[in-house]
């Protein structure tokens, strides 16, 4: 009897629904109380110092050391009147989770006495020894300084673990010789990279516009599973995903589950995290039931992009957290179960002016139109252009299982833009030949003038896109739900910031040669509408028939990772990033680098675990079975009943070894394989090897291993199964 999975299953027909003791406040008042946001310094800090502060944030100057030293002081008196003991630099190295050490404030004074310490060099600074994380061979492990640096764009906040209350201050994370070690250094530069492009185009529209911040809001898909089944499936603890499983009955095809009722224990697990986010300073706002069995989806308004980056980041945390509380587990993962919907991170991402205008939306009068359709039709420009980096910003092990599977986008790069604005775009293509003069009113004779402002309820949607336009912000849907948002936000800003620079020479090349200034743009934006004609696609994203038009329009389609990251190297990406400021030649060959270790590692493990899975616990109780059908057909036999009814079960007995056969056939030269790929020392050929001749082995162990599920007595089988791991709740 498989001991741990019936165990499990009766702990979760024990399980009731924990009553959260939510509070009495409503969520607008306790939004952000655990945060040292504006209203807090405001209050806390001197007058001086606060606009200061203020200012050095808007100009993004360095932080004077005496401003340094009152925020400190501030932030120790606001933490410590809230019970924080212990305050850390929040980082997010390259691991993908986020990291931190914990200081006390406690500290005993030059003459050993007893104090609580926090001086501005400690709130500006750290050297976290922190070697051993991931650095693409930038440190040797003998010079490993490396420097977190205060963000002080991203306010500080207090998290409460087992009643310990730590104050974290967001950093980013630098080598001492000044490379990035972490995702927010270089989201931040193209972050300033985009604002400065913006800005500049804007000036054609508005001499008013100062600034422009983009905006992003994260949608996180996850599923939830009992923790006592999660501790029974070595794959799901080990990988974060089943190796193993057969398809229940039922999955997802009556799609029944779909903005459904959220189950009890479920819907008190999202009260909890929500409450905790919102004292945080996240703004959730959305929860439901997703398409396949147990996945749920939480939406934030939109933020500031930076701070919607770490409050992602946070919010995994608490999820985490929290669910341990309930007997839950988050899966994270993109792909945590075969044949059923995977999981996104869908990006809504725009940029809007300090005078308060949404570049992505279009406006009343025809004049904001064609400012929208600067931005937006430059956007389109630079996925098409740049569409591979794209592509390798979302590459990894886990997502390679989810794009272009069960309803999530596919690898292939295309833009989505609606019935409405795809006329306005072949409008645009067809006049192309219109000469515009002087004279004429172009926005009439373009049909520019009539973009409603509202297109946000007439907009269709297009799920099967992986960059969606949704009425007044793209959608990058291709985003895996377990990954940073800095990787690929630092890309689409990047690339859009190109592509507002090259627009803007275009459009003053026309303009010195005498042309009006709504002219010159509207013929660079004709230009591009044609050029990039090929990225945009209305239909089914999902279809065998896309991937054949794809090819036929020349965009790549790539699947898999190792592939897919050498856009990320090549000569046009390492001038355009080093162009930008956002990443050196170095830093690049090391993010690569680190990524291709990332995803070599990651299919190592769960070779691994699948041949560890299979020989040790499959084979084990297929042949224990087996033994049993045996027993019964010699009993058979001697009662001489021999024919027919021990026909089928000898039938059965030799699939069962047939199976087994396989199974330990493919491990072993799985296990070669690895053997074989561990001594290359490229680590682009090392990781195309494991793609190549290591996870090949995956779908043949699979294969049979969930026959041997369909065949092997219910009580003897030791995996928890998909139909218990999906509906029990
Ligand atoms: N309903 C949906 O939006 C499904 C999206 C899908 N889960 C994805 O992987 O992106």
């Amino acid at each position: 009897m498989a001991i741990l999975r019936f165990k499990a299953l009766e702990l979760v027909d024990q399980r009731k629904p924990l009553t959260v003791v939510t509070s009495d406040e409503r969520r607008s008042d306790s939004f952000g109380k655990n945060v040292f946001n504006l209203d807090a310094m405001r209050a806390t800090m001197p007058g001086e110092y606060f606009k200061k502060l203020q200012a050095a944030i808007k100009q993004g100057s360095p932080v004077e050391r005496s401003v340094a030293d009152a925020v400190a002081s501030a932030m120790k008196t606001w933490a410590m009147a809230k019970g924080a003991t212990h305050y850390t630099h929040w980082f997010q190295p390259l691991t993908g989770s986020t990291a931190e050490k914990h200081d006390s404030f406690f500290d005993l004074n030059s003459d050993g006495r007893p104090v609580e310490n926090f001086k501005g060099s400690a709130l500006v600074q750290q050297e976290p020894d922190a070697s051993s994380f991931p650095n693409g061979g930038i440190r040797n492990t003998f010079e490993a300084r490396g420097y977190t640096a205060w963000d002080p764009t991203s306010p500080a906040f207090i998290i409460e673990t087992a009643g310990a209350k730590t104050l974290c201050i967001p950093t980013i994370f630098v080598a001492y010789t000044g490379e990035a070690l972490d995702y927010k250094a270089p989201l931040l530069k193209s972050l300033a990279a985009l604002e400065q492009a913006a800005v500049d185009v804007c000036q054609y529209f508005d001499k008013d516009v100062n600034r422009v911040s983009t905006t992003l809001g994260i949608e996180q898909e996850y599923f939830i599973v009992d923790k006592a089944l999660f501790d029974a499936r070595p794959d799901l603890v080990m990988t974060g995903r089943t190796l193993f499983g057969h398809a229940p009955a039922k999955g997802q095809q009556l799609e029944d589950h779909y903005f459904g009722s959220i189950p009890s224990r479920v819907h008190a697990f999202m009260l909890e995290f929500e409450e905790e986010s919102n004292r945080l300073g996240i703004p959730l706002r959305t929860r439901h039931n997703e398409v396949a069995p147990n996945q749920y989806e939480c939406a934030p308004t939109f933020e500031d992009a930076n701070l919607a980056v770490d409050h992602n980041q946070l919010l995994m945390d608490i999820m985490d957290r929290v669910a341990e509380k309930h007997s839950l587990k988050v899966l994270l993962h993109e792909k945590p179960f075969a044949g059923v919907n995977g999981s996104g991170k869908h990006n809504n991402w725009a940029m809007s002016t300090d005078t308060g205008v949404n570049l992505l939306a279009p406006g009343r009068r025809p004049k904001e139109n064609l400012q929208f359709l600067a931005f937006f039709i430059t956007t389109i420009k630079a996925v098409h252009t740049y569409g591979d980096l794209l592509r390798a910003s979302i590459a990894s092990a886990s997502n390679d299982h989810r794009l272009g599977a069960n309803e999530a986008p596919p690898a292939i790069m295309s833009v989505f833009v609606g019935s409405q604005l795809n006329s306005v775009l072949d409008e645009l293509e067809r006049t192309a030949k219109l000469p515009l003069d002087k004279g004429d009113n172009i926005y009439l004779k373009l049909g520019i003038d009539k973009i409603p402002a509202i297109l946000l309820d007439n907009t269709d949607r297009n799920r099967t896109s992986p960059f969606a336009f949704t009425g007044n912000k793209f959608e990058f849907r291709a985003v895996g739900s377990s990954a940073n948002c800095s990787s690929s936000m630092t890309v689409l800003n990047t690339i859009v910031a190109e592509q507002l620079i090259e627009f803007k020479k275009s459009v003053d090349a026309l303009i010195e040669q005498g042309k009006k200034k709504e002219v010159a743009i509207v013929e660079v934006l004709r230009e591009y509408v044609i050029s990039s004609k090929n990225i945009r696609f209305e239909g089914n994203g999902y279809s065998d028939e896309w991937k054949d038009e794809a090819e036929k329009r020349g965009l790549s389609n790539i699947p898999t990772t190792p592939q897919a990251l050498d856009a990320l190297v090549r000569e046009d990406a390492a001038e355009l990033f080093t162009r930008h400021n956002i990443f050196s030649h170095v830093e690049l060959h090391a993010r690569h680098d680190i990524l291709l270790e990332d995803y070599m590692k990651k299919i190592q493990i769960e070779s691994r675990v699948m041949g560890d899975l299979a020989v040790n616990h499959i084979i084990p109780t297929a042949v224990a079975y087996q033994t049993k059908l045996i027993t019964n057909v010699r009993g058979l036999r001697e009662l001489g009943l021999d024919d027919e009814l021990s026909q089928v079960t000898v039938d059965t007995i030799k699939a069962i070894s047939r199976h087994i056969s396989i199974i330990k056939t493919q491990v072993d030269e799985m296990v070669n394989a690895r053997k074989v790929a561990n001594k290359i020392e490229d680590t682009r050929e090392r990781a195309i090897a494991y793609c190549d001749t290591v996870k090949t082995h995956f779908d043949p162990i699979r294969r049979s291993v969930d026959k041997l599920e369909l065949m092997v007595a219910d009580e003897d089988w030791p995996l928890v199964k998909y139909r218990e791991l999906l509906f029990r709740h």
